[in-house]
């Protein structure tokens, strides 16, 4: 187990917790890591940017200002990129991107919040692989793998995000000098949100309005230089500056974008899949017309392995810091129990802990459906694109909100100190809660998966052939049902049934408001909230079944005992989200209330099982102290001691008396104020 180098002796409470621990820990991180061969690349690049403590802040980061804030990050995003540099080289292609998580988890020990590079490595480098075309690529890609160039996104503007067709900014081709004319016509034109903008980088891709001809064809990608290279002055024709201080993110100088007129080469529109010819000629897609969103499909699939990240983060801190704290005396003369040994404590966090499992699992599934779509579509097949956006929409609604809540509840378990922005929890939920809305809200998302979800019923009904994520609803619709066991498979089955009935009554209440004399949109808004359900109880069921059959998969040859717990925590999803539905159940399962009361037992069972196994459970994660951040959750769970010096570096600790006391504490107090 790598550690940070401050060592401390380990507290006792967790040595014991370690020996109780019935499976071999490493044997899972390799499962999470997928592989061995990955854990030691990881240990590696983790080894690499860490060992030195080039991390370290001569000061805490909290304690900046918010312009020493920024600063210190920019330091530390060149220092960073500095020490990885021979890995960032390695991306060639998206199949390398495997390195980007391990860079992106590793990061996280440089910054308490955001890196302004995050945009850059996220969203710059990914667009220009996933729009560009070849020739393009060859141009762009090693100035920006090279860093000789900082690139950001900026797509959603100060009147709109959600709706990109409603986006302003106009992109108007010039044949005579062939330009592209940007154009902010509106204040409410302006970009605005995009990470690294405001002050650090030189290039931006800007989502535009492409007018050719007299005609406007949609949005369009395009990459815009807005800083001179030498200078990083604004170049003539552009606004640019930083949006204000946030919830979080504070340190990604987030900005805002206008263009007057400002002209860009037509070699500068990302022509992988449109095109405008020197004569102004625009040339179609041949294939899909969404092909220019596939930047935010990719970002999407990202999302749910970095939330599972962050959740797993925010669960070995709140673990272990319960193995330690004690509280209360439940029976007289006995000790106090640590507080991971009230059941209520172990339903906050088992969860998380299985949730962090599921969701590294579903992320990995996603990954490769993902690719097999892409590599489909480089042969011009798209026709499983809508099922990936059905599909990656809805993971990423569900999981980013899952995961919100999730760090709440890991905050809320550690009482009064997980207040504390030293115990980490505050700044990972921070970043979190800005995942459930960026790169597409939580309900803009599962409305489009319900789309895709009631176009599947009609074919279904219709009897023609449904993608395999839905196969399911071919069985709701010939009326088969099966009854209730309690099983893990037999749950499965029933949120299956949850979903499938969840869009029955949809399809049926959008055509009696249509038989009705609404128009359908009409009919399919009064119907959203019903919508929004559907597609959430489709996705917990992916989860669900991908979880299982992926832990299945994996661990075919692992050891016994760690077969064992890894299918309890399984169970344990699937009990707690049946227990989070059993309005559902009772609605669209045969389940019984007796069922409903077994179910809660074998629930309780479940967070006993697991209990002498939790502290290795979030041992498996491997995350460096470095990373976590955490006073409560440092590998070696010296809370007390940790949360002391934490204390001690804060300014108002440097001197005994402060000024205040002399300016207005003491006039007040003797009344001369
Ligand atoms: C590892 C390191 C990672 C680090 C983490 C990275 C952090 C990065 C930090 C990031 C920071 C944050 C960065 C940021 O935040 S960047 C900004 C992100 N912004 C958004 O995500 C905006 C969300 N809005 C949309 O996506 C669209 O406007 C929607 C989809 C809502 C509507 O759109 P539109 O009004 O145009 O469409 P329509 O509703 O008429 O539907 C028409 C048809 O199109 C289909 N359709 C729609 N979309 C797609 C699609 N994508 N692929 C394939 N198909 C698609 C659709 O199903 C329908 O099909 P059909 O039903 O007709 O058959
Ligand atoms: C931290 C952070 C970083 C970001 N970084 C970037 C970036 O780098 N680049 C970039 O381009 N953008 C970025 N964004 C912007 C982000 O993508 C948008 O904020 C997001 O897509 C939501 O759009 P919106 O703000 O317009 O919300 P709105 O669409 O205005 O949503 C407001 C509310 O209206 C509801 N709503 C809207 N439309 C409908 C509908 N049709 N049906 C039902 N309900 C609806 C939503 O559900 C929500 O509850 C960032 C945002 C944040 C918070």
């Amino acid at each position: 187990m790598s550690q940070n180098k401050t060592i401390m002796e380990v507290n006792q409470e967790l040595v014991k917790e370690r020996a109780k621990c019935n499976f071999n820990v490493l044997e899972v991180t390799h499962i999470l890591d997928g592989g061995e061969k990955n854990t030691l690349h990881r240990k590696k690049i983790e080894s690499i940017a860490l060992d030195e403590g080039a991390y370290k802040d001569p000061i805490p980061e909290e304690y900046l200002s918010p312009k020493e804030k920024y600063e210190n990050a920019v330091r530390k995003s060149c220092l960073f990129c500095k020490i990885v540099k021979n890995a960032l080289t390695e991306f060639t292609g998206l199949e390398h991107f495997s390195n980007f998580f391990v860079l992106r988890r590793t990061a996280d020990a440089f910054f308490k919040e955001i890196s302004p590079f995050l945009l850059h490595l996220g969203m710059f480098l990914p667009t220009i692989l996933g729009q560009c075309t070849t020739e393009q690529q060859a141009y762009w890609l090693p100035r920006v793998l090279d860093i000789q160039i900082i690139g950001t996104y900026a797509q959603t503007e100060l009147g709109h995000g959600t709706f990109i067709r409603g986006l302003e900014t106009t992109a108007t081709y010039d044949p005579e000098t062939e330009e592209f004319v940007l154009h902010s016509p509106t204040l409410t034109s302006y970009k605005w949100w995009a990470g690294g903008l405001g002050k650090t980088v030189n290039y931006c891709i800007v989502v535009a309005q492409l007018y050719t001809k007299g005609v406007c064809h949609g949005t369009h990608l395009f990459i815009v230089q807005i800083r001179d290279e030498e200078t990083h002055m604004p170049l003539p024709g552009i606004k640019v500056g930083e949006i204000g201080a946030k919830m979080g993110f504070n340190t990604a100088d987030n900005g805002y974008l206008a263009f007057d007129h400002y002209r860009i080469p037509r070699q500068n529109m990302m022509m992988k899949n449109a095109q405008v010819l020197k004569d102004g000629t625009y040339v179609k897609p041949d294939s899909h017309g969404k092909l220019t969103y596939g930047t935010m499909v990719l970002v999407r699939v990202i999302l749910v392995n970095e939330v599972a990240f962050n959740l797993a983060k925010a669960c070995t801190i709140a673990t272990r810091y319960s193995a330690v704290r004690r509280q209360s005396q439940p029976k007289p003369n006995e000790p106090e129990p640590q507080i991971l040994d009230y059941t209520t404590q172990q339903h906050k966090l088992f969860i998380c802990i299985a949730t962090a499992h599921a969701l590294q699992l579903a992320s990995a599934w996603l990954w490769k459906t993902f690719n097999a779509v892409m590599s489909d579509m480089k042969k011009g097949n798209t026709d499983s694109l809508p099922e990936l956006h059905a599909l990656s929409s809805c993971l990423k609604a569900l999981s980013t909100s899952d995961v919100t809540s999730l760090i709440e509840q890991c905050r809320y378990s550690c009482g009064g100190h997980g207040y504390m922005l030293c115990s980490g929890l505050p700044n990972i939920y921070s970043f979190v809660t800005a995942t459930r809305t960026y790169e597409g809200d939580y309900t803009i998302l599962l409305l489009q998966t319900a789309r895709f979800l009631v176009k599947a019923y009609e074919q279904a009904e219709a009897g023609t052939p449904v993608t395999p994520t839905v196969l399911y609803l071919i069985e709701f619709v010939s009326g088969k049902r099966t009854p209730w066991d309690g099983s893990p498979e037999g749950i499965i089955k029933s949120f299956q049934e949850i979903a499938a009935g969840n869009i029955s009554s949809c399809v049926k209440s959008i055509r009696n408001r249509m038989s009705s004399g609404l128009s359908f949109e009409d009919a399919w808004e009064l119907t959203t909230i019903q919508l929004v359900g559907a597609a959430e109880a489709h996705c917990r069921a992916v989860i669900s079944d991908t979880y299982k059959k992926e832990i299945a998969r994996i661990t075919a040859s692992s050891s016994t005992n760690v077969k064992i717990v890894m299918e309890q925590l399984v169970n344990l999803y699937l009990h707690y989200w049946a227990l989070n539905r059993t309005g559902d159940l009772l609605r669209y399962s045969s389940i019984s209330g007796e069922d409903v009361a077994n179910l809660q037992m074998k629930y309780e069972e479940l967070l006993t099982l697991i209990r002498p196994n939790a502290v290795g459970l979030v041992d498996a994660f491997d995350l460096r102290d470095e990373i976590l951040h955490s006073a409560l959750g440092s590998y070696d769970g010296q809370v007390y001691k940790r949360l002391f010096a934490e204390a001690l570096k804060s300014p108002l600790n440097q001197e005994p008396v402060n000024e205040t006391f002399h300016k207005y504490l003491k006039p007040t107090m003797q009344g001369k104020l």
